[in-house]
């Protein structure tokens, strides 16, 4: 038997991204199946976001965060945007330990992304706009993967419009507190991060947490919970969390390929009644478990086990 490895895989995706031999596809997919079902997690290089693209973003984003507070706060997210889009920093109450950009597609009237430094408003659309074509890439790679019917998640989920970005800075450690982001699962379909050499980003595996170390040009690929209901748990949505340093600020972009809220999400017929098994969740309305989820960060509850996450509609046998 092979032994359990303590690192995430990292996955060629160059023969999608040219639509190269099918055998290649083949070995890349069953790469992707193994680390989706294992870890939800892996790393992608040859993913098709420019290399140049995402060091220029990574730069500027530095930048931007070193600005002094007034300049970042003439960014503060329009009154009436469905989610904070724009400049804002975590209140110094919650467990999250950062300040972010956060943007909706390009072309979204609601938002409010920095002028300064010059040239970062373009690189944070560009990488929008990349992160979103590998998205679509992606989601037809996991539907491959889950053996579902050609383009059915594409058909499920042809809204692009709730898709997020955010570019953001952690603080450094303190002397009493390590963490940036506390441990949780994400809601969408697929995540893509994109960390700086700093690292900290680590996933919860058979209960130990497996740092994820950053890699030059590469891009951090995580299943939803979305796609963990669907899939009846074929696929994984994992539990991770940030970690910081002392004395360094750590910075990242996070992707989020979403789905409309008005979506309606249930284990899917293929992994269920179509092999005889139950499902093992029951379904919902996107936009009630996201509702929840916004429940958690504004009124924490006092034990972090008590967070509402995707077990709230899971089916006990
Ligand atoms: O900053 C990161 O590396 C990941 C952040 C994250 O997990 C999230 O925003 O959901
Ligand atoms: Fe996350």
């Amino acid at each position: 038997m092979e032994k359990a490895s303590n690192y995430i895989p990292t996955v060629d995706l160059s023969v999608f991204i040219t639509n190269g031999e099918e055998e290649g596809k083949r070995m890349a997919k069953e790469r992707i199946s193994r680390a989706c079902s294992e870890y939800g997690f892996f790393q992608a290089v040859n993913h098709g976001i420019p290399l140049d693209l995402m060091s220029r973003a990574m730069e500027l984003c530095k930048s931007f965060f070193g600005l002094p507070d007034e300049e970042k706060l003439k960014y503060r997210p329009k009154s009436g945007a469905p989610v904070p889009a724009g400049y804002g920093k975590q209140p110094v109450q919650s467990a999250d330990k950062n300040e972010y950009v956060m943007m909706l597609p390009p072309q979204n009237s609601f938002n409010n992304l920095p002028n300064n430094p010059p040239g970062f408003r373009a690189a944070m659309e560009d990488m929008f706009k990349y992160f979103s074509k590998t998205g679509e890439v992606m989601e037809s790679i996991v539907n491959d993967c889950l053996g579902l019917p050609p383009n059915f998640l594409k058909e499920y989920n042809q809204d692009r419009s709730c898709d997020l970005m955010s570019a953001k800075r952690y603080f450094p450690a303190t002397d009493t507190e390590n963490i940036g982001i506390s441990r949780h699962e994400d809601g969408n379909i697929i995540t893509f991060v994109l960390q700086d050499e700093v690292g900290g980003l680590e996933v919860l595996r058979d209960g130990q947490w497996i740092p994820v170390l950053p890699s030059p040009g590469t891009i951090v690929v995580n299943i939803g919970d979305t796609i963990q209901v669907m899939s009846n748990n074929k696929f994984k949505s994992a539990t991770h969390r940030v970690t910081r340093q002392e004395g360094k600020h750590r910075h990242s972009f996070s992707f989020f390929y979403s789905l409309h809220g008005d979506k309606w999400v249930e284990p899917l017929p293929h992994f269920t009644t179509q092999i005889e098994e139950p499902p093992t969740y029951k379904g919902f309305v996107y936009k009630d478990y996201l509702a929840l989820r916004i429940r958690n960060k504004t009124h924490p509850p006092s034990r972090p086990q008590d967070e509402i996450n995707i077990t709230q509609y899971a089916i006990s046998t």
